[in-house]
């Protein structure tokens, strides 16, 4: 009689994808709403990262939409130099990513440790970013948070983009919202002109200095001297930069952190900015061909002994978490549900990338995106019959099959990414 309530529930890798599916393992991060944790698949037994978000919290902090809008993002993305999402789903509580695994740690853990980086890796990275970027702004996605918080390193030493939070469709019509993390953004945003997808190319600009010399190109006590030295102070680099960056590297730099958006490197349009950056002499000993395919030795390996992540998050889970993650059955009675609460339940449906093909939930490229891993027998049942369903924003604004591209998001939450150490 004893031995029922302790038999594991049985697994249906056939029906829709849920926690069942994963052995949860370790904790290794801790974002805005939830966790990330490592996950292994039980059928596939492949490792992936799990990111799970309070649906309660996210409501609380008027993040659904963000979170909807990351989920229908990530869909639609599949690039080596980007944590991809293999699976979504949701259950009472939570809302789940599986995202590709990083295990050599973000460039915030390696920069805070090591002060800086070697240009040469910088280079590395900064040349795996741009093919990232590029492939975003060809698809129409801007990912407007690229910082070293967002750039995680595979146990190779790959650099990689995540956390699409604020992420975003765009169109010829320039966007007003401010958002991002204020030493990242560019100064299109900050003076409130209106900016578009270049603004991606000068925060690696900002990122790739910072790697290299260990502090920001522009900085400022308060948000007012942050933007100031970002929209007015001219371009200074350190005393002993030419001790830590070549000259082309900084003509890198140079161009990347251009003001003038249609001057910026990267961002001459039809690509060719990507080609101009790919054909400079910096980036000679880059070998473009086969970056894509990794098959070029990363020149910094992130030691696999030691965990690249920061170990508090594990103790934190094992003694302070009074609601540790388990695995439970769905008993959700959706007639008691808040509208913010209804749209998480109907809008971040489940992803199975071994079953579905990815796809576009906005209009101008609602077409099949990916046809990689995809069986079309395998289309799950929770995935909406249109491919563009409303997506109701803060400010009101109704993503539909028309005004995505118009849309821009409101970002009043945002400024929790201007935390005291994005002044400094
Ligand atoms: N795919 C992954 N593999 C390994 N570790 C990851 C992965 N994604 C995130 N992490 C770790 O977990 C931490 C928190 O990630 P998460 O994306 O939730 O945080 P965040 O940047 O605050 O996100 P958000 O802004 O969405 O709240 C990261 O800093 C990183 O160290």
């Amino acid at each position: 009689m004893g031995g029922v309530c302790c038999r594991p529930t049985p697994v249906d890798f056939d029906g829709e994808v849920t926690l069942f599916h994963f052995v949860l393992l370790r904790c290794v991060g801790k974002g805005a709403f939830g966790k990330v944790r490592v996950v292994q698949h039980k059928q596939t037994r492949e490792l992936y990262a799990l990111k799970y978000i309070n649906k309660a919290k996210c409501v609380k902090m008027k993040a659904v939409p963000n979170v909807v809008q990351e989920r229908r993002l990530l869909e639609e993305i599949d690039h080596p130099f980007v944590v991809n999402l293999r699976y979504a789903f949701q259950d009472d509580e939570n809302c789940f990513f599986v995202l590709d695994l990083m295990l050599g740690g973000d460039l915030r853990f390696h920069l805070e440790r090591l002060g800086s980086l070697d240009e040469e890796v910088v280079k590395f990275y900064v040349a795996q970013l741009s093919s990232a970027v590029q492939f975003l702004h060809e698809n129409n996605i801007m990912h407007r948070d690229l910082k070293p918080d967002n750039i995680l390193l595979d146990e190779r030493g790959n650099a990689h983009l995540t956390d699409f939070n604020i992420g975003l469709k765009f169109s010829e019509r320039k966007l007003m919202g401010v958002a991002g993390s204020m030493a990242y953004m560019a100064p299109e945003i900050l003076t409130k002109r209106g900016y578009s997808y270049q603004i991606d190319w000068w925060s690696l600009g900002v990122c790739a200095y910072e790697l290299i010399f260990g502090r920001r190109p522009f900085r400022g006590r308060t948000n007012n001297d942050l933007t100031y030295s970002i929209t007015k102070d001219p371009l200074k680099w350190p005393e002993d930069a030419e001790k830590k960056c070549s000259r082309p590297g900084m003509q890198v730099l140079k161009g990347l952190l251009n003001r003038d958006p249609a001057q910026r490197f990267g961002c001459k349009p039809h690509g060719e900015g990507f080609q101009e950056l790919r054909r400079h002499p910096w980036f000679q000993n880059i070998d473009w061909d086969t970056l894509e395919s990794k098959e070029q030795t990363p020149p910094f390996i992130p030691d696999g002994k030691k965990a690249n992540f920061d170990a508090s998050h594990e103790l934190e889970e094992l003694l302070l978490e009074d609601n540790p993650l388990k695995a439970k059955t769905r008993k959700a009675n959706q007639e008691n549900f808040s509208p913010e609460m209804r749209q998480m339940e109907e809008q971040f449906t489940s992803y199975d990338f071994k079953k579905m093909q990815r796809r576009s939930y906005f209009p101008q490229n609602a077409q099949l995106i990916s046809t990689a891993t995809a069986t079309s027998s395998g289309m799950a049942s929770s995935r909406p019959s249109t491919p563009a369903t409303d997506l109701r924003l803060e400010n009101g604004v109704v993503i539909n099959g028309n005004s995505i591209h118009d849309a821009d998001i409101d970002m009043s939450r945002t400024d929790r990414m201007m935390t005291e150490k994005d002044y400094q």
